[in-house]
């Protein structure tokens, strides 16, 4: 039997800072919350302005948009843009990911299947297999597909015609897509984490959706703890909510932000505590740095993969942490953070063969 909880308290291993889906649970929930149309997409200027000019002109002409590759790390929204995309053009969108598309077959099938200037979303689009993505160059160049009919000695290819149609590819790893994908995208965008400014718009608009009263000052607590992320802005919100309807009066204060938030170890940086242990590890288990993952992982308990593609981001990304080639490094602004007194060398390494 699985229990299904959607509460932090039941899941120590989950983390609230996440930006990845928690749940099932968490994925119904955030449909809800989705914008529908551009102009309620919030940030995001330069991405918006060129989807609005290119499928102004698409609508115009009464053509399939050129095709999409949305990249940036989770919940910033490329899932969410990819259904304004179609419904901004008036067309059907169909999903699907990139590992789920194991033979040429299936995707075959979804091809043929689309109308004439339809969405077709492929997520995880660097997950592809070689095969699959073999099939995909001439549809995407002219809308046709060449399969195989029959085995063995008997076996033929026929081409199929197909209806234009646009592909909006997503990933969080640009890097990791070949060049051929990459060159049959039109438009290229590229998502940026959001400011406070923006999470704090998102997350009101969140808000009056759920029917939680909130006021701008909590609405900017939520969303300054959120790293720029409007998946986990729409979270902390949730659990806000519930703090202020039971330790409150259901308001969502500044106060009541700060106290929720607290309690759930999200500090005012939005780092939790898997965050300060992975830096506190750095700090005074290795001096510092230079450390090497394996070593960090072993010191804090967690598997390199889940540091590397889930904790560090962040921290690097907001300059705590260095990654350097021989190991990591946490920066002044770590030592600060946590209220350590820096090294007198300024972070440098006491000793030249450690860590790595
Ligand atoms: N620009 C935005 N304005 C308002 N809400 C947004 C915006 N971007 C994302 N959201 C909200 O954040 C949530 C997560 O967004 P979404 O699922 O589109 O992220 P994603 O980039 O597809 O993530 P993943 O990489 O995990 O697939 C959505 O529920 C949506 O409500
Ligand atoms: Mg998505």
């Amino acid at each position: 039997m699985t229990i299904e909880t959607d509460d932090f308290a039941f899941a120590p291993r989950q983390r609230l800072v996440s930006a990845a889906p928690e749940s099932s649970r968490e994925e119904a929930l955030e449909r809800a919350l989705r914008p529908k149309g551009l102009d309620e997409y919030v940030g995001q200027a330069k991405v918006r302005e060129q989807l609005e000019i290119f499928i102004g002109a698409a609508r115009k002409r009464g053509e399939a948009l050129d095709h999409v590759l949305l990249f940036g790390p989770p919940g910033l929204g490329k899932t969410t843009l990819s259904h304004i995309i179609a419904h901004e053009l008036g067309v059907n969108l169909r999903q699907t990911s990139g590992p789920v598309l194991e033979k040429p077959r299936d995707l075959a099938a979804l091809l043929t299947n689309l109308e004439p200037n339809d969405v077709l979303f492929i997520d995880e689009i660097h997950r592809l297999s070689p095969v699959v993505e073999e099939i995909l160059y001439p549809a995407l160049e002219d809308y046709q597909i060449d399969i195989m009919i029959g085995e063995g000695p008997a076996a033929r290819s026929i081409k199929l015609d197909l209806q234009p149609f646009t592909l909006v590819g997503a990933t969080t790893r640009a890097g990791m897509l070949t060049n051929p994908l990459r060159d049959r995208f039109g438009i290229v965008a590229r998502l940026e984490f959001y400011t406070p400014e923006e999470l704090s718009r998102i997350v009101t608009r969140s808000a009056g959706l759920l029917g939680a009263p909130i006021e701008p000052e909590g609405a900017l607590e939520i969303a300054r703890r959120s790293r720029g992320t409007p998946r986990i802005a729409n979270r902390l919100l949730r659990r806000v909510r519930d703090y202020a309807e039971v330790k409150g009066q259901g308001r969502i204060t500044r106060a009541i932000a700060e106290r929720a938030l607290a309690m759930l170890d999200v500090d005012p940086l939005g780092l939790d505590l898997m965050d300060r242990k992975l830096l506190e590890a750095v700090i005074h288990k290795f001096d510092g740095g230079p450390v090497g993952l394996d070593n960090i992982a072993a010191s804090i308990g967690e598997e390199p993969g889940t540091i590397e593609d889930v904790i560090e981001p962040y921290l690097i990304q907001q300059g705590y942490l260095q990654r350097t080639p021989r190991g990591r490094c946490a920066t002044l602004a770590a030592y600060r953070h946590l209220g350590v007194a820096p090294p007198a060398q300024g972070g440098a390494t006491l000793f030249d063969d450690e860590g790595a």
